[in-house]
């Protein structure tokens, strides 16, 4: 696991082998700590240099050691060793040198990197902190706030010349440990690791070295063992088991190669159409840009030409505007590789622009529909090749959110997956494939989550109540805040689509009750007053003016529910924290079980992954499956039952048989979740 060899006669040349990316396995540990013995003890060896084989220096410590009982020499005492041999010790540096690697590397004498080598101390994404002497031994080489800087983003750095270095000279230590705390307990959203990883380098900044390294590991002790250190390394896997997609057919990204895809056409330039575009030219594809408007035309052109530039800018490259052309010409598509189509979410005008891309395009395009409710199945039949259609649902902005839905249809052919998850992975997304079924995986969950959300509104709460204790859970924003964002009008439209927001109800029928369950009509009566949210001014918040973000309580809509509970005969009582999180969390959490069973979803890490890189779940949390399974699952079931006996005309919040089964087969852990889902079907 570590190769020794001598080179020139006097040089000691260790080499890690551990594919993909040498981590520090136990097996390389006792690897390194034997050669560098060896390497010490022959006279004729003068200096020792430590390299990685394949182009890859170390990707750091094992991670899937973590959750086992480790075994094998110490990465402390061992890179303490190295510091302390008296020949030089030289790690020569390729590819990357993350975590412990790079925490292997600083406890050398010397650090040669490749031009393009990438260096990083990335275990605060894991729930960690660099544990090996990086909080340590980096500010003592770099000064402390580039250090703080590494250490608590986790983000990489190229190798760099020491003249480009600014030179470290903090004036104020004090204030500037404030300012970094305050920054990362703000953008933390209650992940402990980044807090910790300031308290370790206060400690490398205030006291002796041996001190320094007694709080590290002491701070180490107490993340290594948090629930979130948990969650952010299971997301680690599950961000790469997803990529490993299978279909119910039995098709799998295994066996299904995917087409190679040159030149994309998008249909509609609208707010997701113009994301899309900048993705793709981003990625080095060519692009036909089409709306057949031509004003709308002209302005998507500019505002794509501004995003582009400015990506360009932050990333110090040229702007990719000759990648794309614009056309208001459907026509133009005729010859691309695979087509997105981002028109109005409204089925009839996908419908035709689909029957239209049919006759257009050249044999075997590929047509994807960006919609992110609608039946793609549907879509797919207006086609000659169904097999060819497969969803592409990006998140809005389209060319800076992390994921993509994929959505296969019964007749989506594997290739037609394969392609749109590897165009998926080669725009930096995290792609995850899902089956098709009304808003697929993440806006089927959203659902009962806003829906309970609103239900509480009746029963007492109110929007800046419900958003306190989904911020505080760890959400970016609550569902009010969030929904003031993207509009209320979005979701009222759909409502009306689904004969749901009929102005007054049909006669005979409560006005909260809808096709047979309970409904809050609250939204459908904020749109009929124009509240659309931060584009009007107004929504579940007042704004200063329309198109402002800063949101602000409303005596308006305090009184407004008021006077709806006055109406409807319900009365206001307490509702707390806890209670809010429950029926959100739950519902949405009963769903996913939902979904399991159907098989929408191959497995609880594709839902995770959806949640985390599409809706602001929080990463330390891991996800709502993984979420569930950190509370217990009879926990969940028994407060299911519990709410929908209190509310037993809400199905969303009965139970689930999926739920049930776990619970029944003793709750197994998570990663074995997949064999009981695989018994329920194959019983059906
Ligand atoms: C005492 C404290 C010590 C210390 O401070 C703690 C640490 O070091 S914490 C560690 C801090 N280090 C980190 O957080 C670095 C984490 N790693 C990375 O960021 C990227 O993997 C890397 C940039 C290295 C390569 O990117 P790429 O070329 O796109 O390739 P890829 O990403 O697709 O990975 C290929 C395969 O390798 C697997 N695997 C990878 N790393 C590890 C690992 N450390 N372990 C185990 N396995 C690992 C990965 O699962 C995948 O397996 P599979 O079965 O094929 O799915």
């Amino acid at each position: 696991m570590a190769k020794y060899s001598r080179v020139s006669e006097s040089v000691g040349l260790i080499t890690l082998q551990n594919p993909p990316v040498n981590a520090l396995s136990a097996a390389v540990r006792q690897g390194i700590v034997d050669t560098v013995e060896r390497a010490l003890s022959d006279p004729k060896v003068k200096s020792v240099v430590i390299c990685g084989q394949n182009g890859i220096f170390c990707g750091g410590a094992d991670i899937k050691e973590f959750g086992t009982n480790m075994s094998g020499p110490l990465l402390v005492p061992m890179i303490h060793a190295i510091e302390a041999a008296n020949k030089p010790v030289v790690a020569a540096i390729e590819g990357s040198a993350l975590g412990g690697g790079l925490e292997l590397a600083l406890g050398c004498h010397y650090r040669i990197a490749h031009s393009k080598a990438r260096l990083g101390l990335p275990e605060v994404t894991l729930g960690l902190l660099p544990a090996a002497g990086g909080t340590q031994r980096l500010p003592r080489l770099i000064g402390v706030p580039a250090a703080l800087d590494l250490i608590t983003t986790g983000k990489p750095l190229d190798a760099r010349r020491i003249s480009t270095y600014p030179c470290p000279r903090p004036s104020d230590l004090d204030a500037l440990f404030e300012g970094v705390m305050e920054k990362v307990r703000q953008s933390a959203r209650g992940a402990i690791a980044p807090v910790a990883c300031v308290q370790a380098v206060r400690a490398a900044a205030t006291q002796p070295y041996t001190q320094g390294m007694e709080r590290e590991k002491e701070l180490m002790a107490t993340l290594f063992t948090s629930g979130q250190a948990r969650a952010l390394q299971y997301c680690f896997f599950a961000q790469r088991a997803v990529s490993r997609w299978s279909m119910p057919n039995g098709a799998r990204w295994d066996t299904s190669k995917p087409r190679p895809v040159h030149k994309a056409a998008v249909i509609g330039l609208g707010t997701m159409g113009r994301g899309i575009t900048v993705a793709l030219a981003q990625t080095g594809l060519s692009v036909i840009a089409v709306e057949t408007q031509e004003k709308q035309l002209m302005d998507a052109k500019q505002a794509v030409s501004g995003m582009l530039e400015r990506g360009a800018r932050r990333r110090g490259v040229a702007p990719a505007l000759d990648k794309i052309s614009y056309s208001h010409d459907i026509q133009a598509v005729a010859d691309v590789d695979l087509v997105i189509e981002a028109v109005f979410e409204d089925m009839g005008l996908k419908k035709k622009v689909f029957q239209q891309l049919a006759s257009i395009c050249r044999p075997g395009t590929f047509l994807c529909t960006n919609t992110s409710a609608l039946d793609v199945d549907h879509l797919a039949s207006q086609t000659h090749n169904p097999e060819l259609v497969v969803g592409m649902h990006f998140f809005a902005p389209a060319h800076v959110m992390k994921l993509l839905e994929v959505v296969y249809g019964p007749r989506s052919s594997p290739q037609a997956v394969a392609t749109a998850m590897q165009l998926g992975k080669k725009m930096g997304k995290v792609s995850v494939a899902v089956g098709n079924c009304p808003g697929f995986v993440g806006n089927r969950m959203l659902k009962p989550y806003m829906e309970q959300a609103f239900f509480l509104l009746e029963e007492g709460a109110t929007p800046e109540l419900v958003d306190r204790a989904l911020e505080e859970f760890g959400f970016p924003m609550g569902v009010f805040r969030m929904s003031d964002l993207s509009g209320l009008d979005v979701g009222w439209r759909v409502r009306k689509g689904d004969g749901l927001a009929e102005p007054g109800a049909p006669s005979g029928q409560p006005a909260r009750i809808r096709q047979g369950r309970r409904y809050s009509p609250l939204g459908d009566l904020l749109c009929e007053q124009g509240r659309f949210g931060q584009k009007t001014g107004q929504g579940w918040y007042q704004y200063n003016k329309p198109g402002s973000q800063v949101a602000r309580s409303d005596p308006w809509l305090h009184s407004f529910l008021e006077g709806y509970r006055a109406q409807h005969g319900l009365v206001a009582r307490r509702i707390d924290n806890q209670e809010v999180l429950d029926r959100c969390l739950y519902a949405l959490i009963n769903e996913g079980f939902r979904i399991l069973e159907d098989g929408i979803a191959a497995g609880p890490e594709d839902i995770d992954m959806i949640y985390v890189f599409g809706y602001g779940w929080p990463r330390h949390r891991g996800g709502p499956m993984f979420y569930a399974s950190m509370v217990g699952l009879g926990k969940v079931l028994e407060r299911l039952e519990h709410y929908h006996q209190a509310h037993p005309d809400v199905p969303y919040l009965k139970p689930c048989s999926l739920l049930w089964r776990l619970v029944a087969s003793g709750s197994p852990p998570l990663h074995k979740w997949r064999e009981v889902i695989r018994k329920l079907h194959s019983q059906l």
